[in-house]
């Protein structure tokens, strides 16, 4: 059993959080919330439109509020924005209120997976690899500070990601209520 009232996801653009997240959610039996689909819902915007709006201040001031609300709740896995943890009010909603699994992936899947993807504003222009090693490079501590379970996704189907952390995830939570 899970020690802690949810389960998250953190880890970099293309990690996987949300394709993985939605999977793992059915496997454990928990509701599957995507924090960037649900801000989505709420406002009738897209992302991008979101920071084309309020910009990315305006988007993180939701993404922060958003992640407050849900903290209060449990039996959820949350799939978390890339961006997420760059709050330490967030960093610290979801260790405290969540099991923390760091999804990691190598740079070149990353540009292989969103090569094709124009939702992510903060690679709208630019370099692509460049902008994701600069993120990474600030981001990556911040994952890893938080994270329970750091598990690398890459070169991994989803359903062997799947399957492969349902398993790691049991045997830690089985430790965790051994102890
Ligand atoms: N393990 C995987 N193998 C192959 N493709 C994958 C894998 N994981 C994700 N993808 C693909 O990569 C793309 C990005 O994945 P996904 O949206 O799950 O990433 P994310 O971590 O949620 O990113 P973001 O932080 O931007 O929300 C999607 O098109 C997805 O189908
Ligand atoms: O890495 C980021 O900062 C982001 C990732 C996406 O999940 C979205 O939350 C948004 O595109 C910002
Ligand atoms: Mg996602």
């Amino acid at each position: 059993m899970n020690p802690a009232p949810n389960l998250v996801l953190v880890g970099p653009m293309g990690a996987g959080k949300t394709s993985i997240g939605k999977r793992l959610a059915q496997r454990l039996g928990l509701a599957f919330v995507d924090a960037d689909q649900r801000l989505e819902e709420v406002t009738g915007a897209a992302v991008p439109l979101i920071f084309e709006h309020e910009g990315e201040a305006g988007f993180r001031a939701r993404e922060a509020q958003l992640i407050a609300e849900l903290m209060l709740g449990s039996a959820q896995l949350l799939a978390t924005g890339g961006g997420a943890v760059l709050s330490a009010d967030n960093r610290r909603h979801l260790r405290e209120r969540g099991f923390v699994v760091y999804l990691t992936v190598g740079i070149e899947q990353q540009l292989e997976r969103l090569a094709r993807d124009r939702s992510r504003p903060l690679l709208a222009d630019g370099d692509r690899r460049s902008k994701l090693e600069a993120l990474a490079e600030v981001r990556a501590p911040l994952y890893r500070d938080i994270a329970d379970l750091v598990f690398d996704s890459d070169g991994l189907a989803v359903a062997t990601a799947v399957d492969r952390l349902v398993l790691q995830l049991q045997s830690q939570w089985q430790r965790a209520e051994a102890a």
